[in-house]
């Protein structure tokens, strides 16, 4: 049995009076893409630092991989790159990956170097020279040569371009693939993470309001619609339902009930199922 990558146990974080992440737990393993979505505010940045040990916790238990992580202790393990991109402006691209090198123990030059010439990034120019676009991809590739274990990354793709936007996403499902490792993401885009990541966790006022296998929550769910009049002969209890002159939409969870006449089962979408939850948590909300 594969040991859980992150094993979080009433995690949470309080800055002065405002909880920023509260309660959370969550287990999650081995290889996993994790999507963390949410509006903002959500508390999606403070669980990112929490697990890259940027953070200190103000409340519960976190583990990566199965070992406890000392409260605000970065781990050799655990890369982090956030939609900044952090890097040295005036640095030339080859000083930036050399100036990393003897920051980071573990450390792959080589594969840091044939990532960025692969991309056809000029190891001579200046970072603050390059488009938005490669600058994401050498700080992908610095966090990539730290051969991680876990690999969290705070809205990577938030500052650039569709087309470098795609081409970072493409990026990372190739380093995924090359790199055994887990990954946790977040981004504002649902539909950008539906083709990348196979468990989703939403967070809404720092509580988890919803995570499970992508597949899974799929198969659970199910959006029905069919005449408004004959709403009340479906047996079940629906997270959502909207009416729309003679026609109603329900989103469900769990078993699927008997269908009156005019009604059909279709499948979700990943977007319909954060939106839904999002909304079906938005009566209780948290106090301070
Ligand atoms: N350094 C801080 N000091 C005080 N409050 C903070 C601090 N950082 C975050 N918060 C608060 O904690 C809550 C969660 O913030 P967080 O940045 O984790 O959310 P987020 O989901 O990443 O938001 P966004 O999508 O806007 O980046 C918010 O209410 C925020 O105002």
């Amino acid at each position: 049995m594969s040991t859980a990558a992150i094993a979080t146990h009433a995690l949470g974080r309080r800055y002065g009076r405002t909880w920023g992440l509260r309660d959370c737990t969550l287990e999650i393993g081995e290889g996993r893409v994790v999507g963390l979505v949410g509006p903002n505010g959500a508390g999606k940045s403070t669980l990112l630092n929490l697990l890259a040990g940027l953070l200190r916790p103000s409340t519960g238990d976190l583990e990566l991989f199965g070992r406890a992580v000392k409260p605000g202790a970065p781990s050799d393990g655990v890369a982090y790159l956030d939609q900044r991109h952090s890097l040295y402006e005036s640095f030339r691209v080859r000083e930036m990956l050399e100036a990393a090198r003897r920051l980071n123990r573990r450390w792959d030059h080589r594969a840091a170097l044939d990532r960025v010439r692969e991309l056809d990034i000029p190891l001579g120019r200046r970072v603050g020279e390059l488009s938005g676009g490669q600058r994401a991809q050498v700080a992908l590739s610095m966090a990539l040569a730290r051969r991680p274990e876990l690999l969290v990354l705070d809205e990577p793709v938030a500052s650039l371009d569709p087309l470098a936007r795609r081409d970072l996403m493409g990026s990372l499902m190739a380093a995924k693939a090359d790199h055994d490792c887990t990954v946790v993401l977040s981004s504002h885009v649902v539909s950008e993470l539906e083709r990348l990541c196979d468990h989703l966790v939403v967070l809404d006022h720092g509580r988890v309001v919803l995570s499970g296998d992508v597949d899974d929550l799929m198969a659970e769910h199910v959006r029905l619609t069919g005449p408004a009049s004959t709403v009340d002969e479906i047996r079940s209890v629906p997270l959502s339902c909207e009416r729309r002159g003679d026609a109603a939409t329900m989103l469900l969870r769990g078993p699927r009930p008997a269908l009156p006449p005019g009604w059909r089962a279709e499948p979700v979408s990943l977007e319909d199922l954060v939106l839904h939850h999002l909304a079906a948590g938005r009566p209780k909300e948290v106090a301070a």
